[in-house]
């Protein structure tokens, strides 16, 4: 974080996205004085964190992050395109805004990273992939994967058509799995279960599965089998579920298709 903190840091837009990961930034260690955000409305949680708030930008801060919508990204990128040139790379978080579009904006001699973050980054327990632009060198890709992997792992991608792809599992992926939480509590709720147990048996029942599942050292279909008794409950359950034409395979084959697509539409602009 040296170099950050001598030459600073600008994030522009700082809400759900932005916030988790200043967050995990300042909890890693980067001073807050280094870090100056541009937000026209900053949150109160944003406001106590001492950090520079629509204050003038540094010279050539070390990196500048773009954190805002992708539908807002035109009207907001005037603010800093002057950051282009070489001296500062360039890290955006935006859903379906290509190299191409942002290279239009800062020059093609700006190194320019895109980053798919996931909201669990706010824990330490997201997971990120990364691509470059021809102006992103080893070292750029190497300093956006420190700075990600304060949020979790930090994967690189070869080819910038897998981000829709990398939105449509990962980046909207944790909403899929809020929702999956909402609907179990709600069929415990049907079965007869008061709300609140029902929340947190549906809540704590997915969290553990998660946690199995990225510690274990086998595999999820394998830990599924250990669930499943033969001719037991979960075989019932997973019989519904599992149907290849009305359970979940179809329907989250449709979900991330549909996210994919959406990446794909914004990109077009
Ligand atoms: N949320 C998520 O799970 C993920 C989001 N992303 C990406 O992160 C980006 C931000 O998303 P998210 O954090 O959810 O969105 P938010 O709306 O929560 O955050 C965007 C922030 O930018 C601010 N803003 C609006 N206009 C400007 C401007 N002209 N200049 C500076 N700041 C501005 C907004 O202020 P105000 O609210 O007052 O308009 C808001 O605080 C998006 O591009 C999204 O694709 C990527 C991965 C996951
Ligand atoms: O919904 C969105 O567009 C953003 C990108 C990934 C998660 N949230």
């Amino acid at each position: 974080m040296d170099d950050l903190a001598t030459r600073g840091v600008v994030l522009l837009g700082c809400g759900k996205m932005g916030g988790a990961l200043l967050s995990g930034w300042l909890s890693g260690g980067l001073p807050p004085e280094a870090v100056t955000v541009v937000d026209p409305r900053p949150s109160d949680w944003l406001s106590a964190q001492g950090i520079r708030l629509n204050a003038p930008l540094p010279e050539a801060p070390a990196v500048l992050i773009l954190a805002v919508k992708p539908q807002l990204m035109g009207e907001a990128l005037p603010q800093v395109t002057r950051l282009g040139g070489g001296g500062t790379l360039v890290i955006s978080i935006a859903a379906g805004t290509s190299l191409a579009t942002l290279e239009e904006a800062f020059g093609a001699d700006t190194p320019i990273v895109r980053v798919m973050p996931n909201t669990p980054a706010a824990i330490g327990q997201g997971i990120s992939a990364m691509i470059g632009n021809a102006a992103a060198g080893e070292a750029h890709l190497d300093r956006t994967e420190a700075l990600m992997r304060v949020t979790g792992p930090a994967l690189r991608l070869q080819d910038e058509a897998q981000m829709d792809a990398v939105t449509g599992v990962s980046g909207s992926g944790p909403a899929y799995v809020f929702h999956m939480i909402e609907c179990l509590a709600a069929a415990g709720e049907a079965e007869g279960l008061p709300p609140e147990m029902a929340m947190q048996l549906a809540t704590q029942t997915v969290a553990g599965a998660g946690a199995l599942a990225a510690q274990a050292q086998e595999a999820p279909d394998q830990l599924r089998r250990n669930v499943t008794s033969p001719n037991g409950t979960t075989q019932a359950g997973l019989e519904v579920l599992m149907d290849e034409e009305a359970g979940l395979p179809p329907l989250v084959r449709r979900t991330v298709a549909a996210a994919a697509g959406r990446s794909r539409e914004l990109s077009r602009g």
